[in-house]
């Protein structure tokens, strides 16, 4: 659905990727890992059409991408949100900047707070949360397009461990209930393996490990031995990496 054919990137003399040739498939979730710096972000933003390549071609439903598609959708480590605009305004703004309004959009958006357990909070205003609740806003904001593709750039990563481990099985339900493909770029392994059907590890602009996740089938538990044993199995391709 979404491929990068030999593409090349770089930040004034700084090549970041190098003839970079990937597929990303229909209703598929992906987690990224990868040391800082190896150009996660950068891929990132190429395969969603925020940075066009320096070389080669991004093509997503066998068209060349040249700008965001409406069917993506974003969400990155700060959430963003507008403090003028409370929950709900905040939640439906996709749909302002795209001067589309329609009856059903309030109650769309209040079903997807309640579904992350915060629809008490639809009247409140960002500054007035918890890092942990502006990120569930974020990610109800971010799905309220029905999006084809999410986009998520270690949307987690600033958050404590137990709200971390609670958003990372919300958005795990939310994915499940919808036909969505989801590339999630991610430093944390057991949050990669709870996340997602296919995990790729990068080094300098390029996969050196691309496999389905082995656990992907399960409900995974994060302290079973096979979920500890792939995690172990992760980290030593990651120190190759840092090697
Ligand atoms: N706008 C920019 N201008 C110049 N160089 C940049 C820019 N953005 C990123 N870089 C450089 O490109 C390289 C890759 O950055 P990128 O953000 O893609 O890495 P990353 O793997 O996502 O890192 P991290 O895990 O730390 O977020 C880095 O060396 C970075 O300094």
């Amino acid at each position: 659905m979404l491929q990068l054919q030999k593409v090349s990137y770089a930040y004034e003399t700084e090549r970041i990727l190098s003839d970079l040739t990937t597929t990303f498939r229909e209703r598929t979730v992906y987690s990224i890992l990868g040391k800082s710096g190896c150009g996660k972000t950068t891929l990132l933003k190429l395969a969603s059409g925020l940075l066009t390549p320096t070389n080669g071609h991004i093509m997503y439903d066998k068209q060349s991408l040249r700008h965001p598609d409406a069917s993506f959708s974003y969400m990155f480590q700060n959430p963003n949100l507008l403090p003028w605009q409370t929950v709900l305004q905040n939640v439906c703004m996709p749909f302002v900047i795209r001067h589309r309004k329609d009856a059903m959009l309030e109650k769309r958006a209040l079903h997807l707070l309640s579904q992350m357990g915060i629809g008490a909070l639809a009247e409140r205003y960002p500054d007035e949360l918890s890092g942990g609740q502006r990120s569930r806003v974020a990610l109800c904001r971010a799905l309220m397009t029905n999006p084809r593709v999410l986009f998520l750039d270690e949307p987690f990563s600033a958050l404590d461990v137990m709200t971390k481990e609670q958003l990372q099985d919300d958005l795990v339900a939310l994915v499940q209930e919808r036909e969505m493909t989801v590339i999630f770029i991610t430093h944390d392994i057991e949050e990669a393996i709870i996340i997602a059907d296919e995990i790729r590890v990068m080094e300098a602009g390029r996969f050196i490990y691309e496999e389905q996740n082995p656990l992907r089938e399960q409900i995974v538990r994060r302290d079973t031995e096979q979920a500890l044993s792939y995690k172990r199995l992760l980290r030593s391709v990651l120190e190759g990496a840092y090697a």
